[in-house]
């Protein structure tokens, strides 16, 4: 017990490290690197001269953890702005050697120069716990088995066409929400609603359709899904001490405690898949997968191609778990801060509704903004974007690995590092965005001073979805989901903050937490009325 609080605190201390703790940190390490008679050696192939600068301080065991505040995104990025040079820092992270990268031009050198060699991902104890020995898309190792699972992947569960075909489910689970809505604001007016908590239902009962097939929410499973993925990103997310003290993750008696939890729901989403891959084999053939045009779910589709790619059922079961953690926690986190940008700035919402409400075929009221109707809404469009580039979902992407030795800017990068792209630094960067601060969706309109940055990785001022070989292999999927939500939302109601604080003028608190995902702090909490 006395050593599992002590890690926990580790963790903590991790994050919001201050000197005090820093100083308790390093002294606990000592001890208990001293009592497994560890050596360190991390950092002998490290060679100062030709490696990126690093800021002065670094301590013993702890590296420069105690100069990273609990938001890490905003700590690189300063500490960049004095010890970086050409966009490129090394930082040590406890005991791992990480190179930050913070400007656009060496962001596109790591995403796409070097690509080829930095495409991997460092090995995570807890993702390969999860993710089957990181079987799936996301933290599987660059390699054969990668390539095969992600064309599994973008070929057949995420291409256009499969993405299009789910349109009448996005539809459907919209409308479920806007019914509930309309209900509430008929029988209790001014009731104050957790916007979190319906738009994160909803982007998980909407991904658990894709995934599932729709009977899954009768069957309630819909909410175990949604509880198992909120708790493997909690384990997967931030710094976590495992990661960056590989040495320590490797005695006996912290493997245990790190992996208790994450070995906890490991069998918790085996045992689910076990039911569901059984029940399916009991009630239905898997189909031919040129047959994805017509709305298959996810599981029936692997196993419709599991001999074709030569798939175990553990992969399987990885690359669901990976499409459940991926899909879910992202797109809802850009509907949420969508929605509290625009009741931060009213100007905004009021253009944004005017286009809406006025761009269904033939300007008719509607029951139900359709996907068809959202190609006449590029303001809807340069919203979402810009609340992208303000609250990148994922600040860091996932962190990149080094398979081989490479130079980027005449710095050496040897083989085996860590390398984290700041993607919330790069679509900050005020040398890059004009008022880079501010949520101004205007500047992605077709007249507007960025109209032709895209966030589909060619441009790196803007990568919230990454960019080369490893870019995000869901973005159509999110966008899709993400658009008809936020379309309908405006469309069929007026938005207001509870009373008090409307008549008090406040503003929607935006303050963040950071994870593997940029989370807000506080819950979003709206009241509607039927427009
Ligand atoms: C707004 C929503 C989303 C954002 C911002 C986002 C962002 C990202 C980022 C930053 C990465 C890592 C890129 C890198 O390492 O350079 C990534 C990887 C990935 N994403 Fe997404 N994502 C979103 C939604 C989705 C959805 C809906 C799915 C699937 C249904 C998905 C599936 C994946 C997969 C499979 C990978 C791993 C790609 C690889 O390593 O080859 N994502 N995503």
């Amino acid at each position: 017990m006395a050593l599992e609080a002590a890690y926990h605190y580790l963790q903590l201390a991790a994050v919001h490290v201050t000197s005090t703790q820093a100083i308790l940190l390093a002294a606990f390490l000592l001890l208990v690197i001293r009592l497994a008679r560890l050596k360190t050696s991390a950092q002998t192939e490290w060679k100062k001269q030709q490696l990126p600068p690093s800021p002065p301080g670094k301590l013993p065991i702890v590296g420069h953890l105690h100069l990273i505040g609990s938001h890490p995104h905003v700590s690189f990025r300063d500490l960049d702005a004095k010890y970086g040079r050409n966009g490129l820092m090394l930082v040590h992270v406890g005991a791992v050697p990480t190179i930050v990268v913070s400007t656009p031009q060496a962001a596109e050198v790591v995403l796409r120069t070097q690509d080829h060699v930095l495409a991997s991902r460092p090995r995570s104890p807890v993702a390969d716990i999860i993710r089957y020995g990181s079987t799936d898309v996301a933290f599987a190792p660059y390699g054969d088995y990668w390539r095969v699972a992600r064309k599994v992947v973008t070929s057949h569960l995420l291409s256009p066409k499969m993405v299009f075909s789910k349109r009448r489910d996005r539809e459907e689970e919209v409308s479920l929400v806007v019914a509930k809505i309309k209900d509430i604001c008929a029988t209790a007016p001014g009731t104050v609603l957790d916007m979190s908590e319906l738009l994160g239902g909803y982007t998980s009962d909407f991904v658990c359709r894709a995934v599932l097939g729709e009977s899954h929410r009768k069957a309630g499973r819909n909410k175990v899904f949604r509880e198992l993925t909120e708790i493997s990103a909690s384990l997967l997310g931030g710094f976590n001490l495992e990661d960056y003290f590989p040495r320590l993750a490797n005695l006996d008696v912290f493997l245990r405690l790190i992996c208790a939890k994450a070995k906890g729901v490991s069998q918790r989403w085996d045992k689910l898949f076990n039911e569901l891959l059984s029940e399916y084999a009991r009630t239905s053939q898997p189909s031919l997968h040129n047959n994805e045009d017509s709305s298959e779910d996810f599981v029936h589709v692997l196993l419709s191609l599991q001999k074709e790619y030569g798939l175990t059922t553990d992969n399987i079961k990885a690359i669901l778990v990976n499409m459940f953690e991926a899909a879910i926690e992202t797109s809802f986190l850009v509907l949420e801060y969508s929605m509290a940008e625009l009741m931060n700035n009213r100007h905004i919402l009021a253009k944004l509704q005017k286009e809406v409400r006025t761009s269904t075929s033939n300007g008719r009221k509607v029951d139900m903004i359709m996907e068809e109707d959202l190609s006449r809404m590029p303001y809807l469009k340069a919203t979402i974007k810009e609340a992208m580039r303000v609250h990148p979902p994922a600040p860091f992407l996932l962190p990149h690995f080094s398979t081989d030795a490479c130079k980027i800017n005449g710095y050496l990068i040897p083989a085996g590092t860590r390398v984290i792209v700041n993607a919330w630094a790069l679509a900050r960067d005020p040398s890059c965005w004009e008022r880079a601060d501010e949520f101004l969706p205007d500047r992605f309109l077709e007249d507007g001073r960025d109209a032709e940055v895209d966030m589909n990785g060619k441009d790196p001022r803007f990568v919230p979805f990454g960019a080369g070989r490893r870019i995000c292999a869901g973005a159509n999927f999110a966008i899709a989901t993400v658009e008809i939500m936020l379309a309908n939302l405006i469309y069929h109601f007026d938005w207001k903050l509870q009373s008090d604080l409307e008549a008090a003028g406040a503003k929607v608190d935006m303050s963040d937490q950071f994870g593997m995902t940029l989370r807000r702090k506080e819950k979003l909490h709206l009241v509607p009325s039927i427009f």
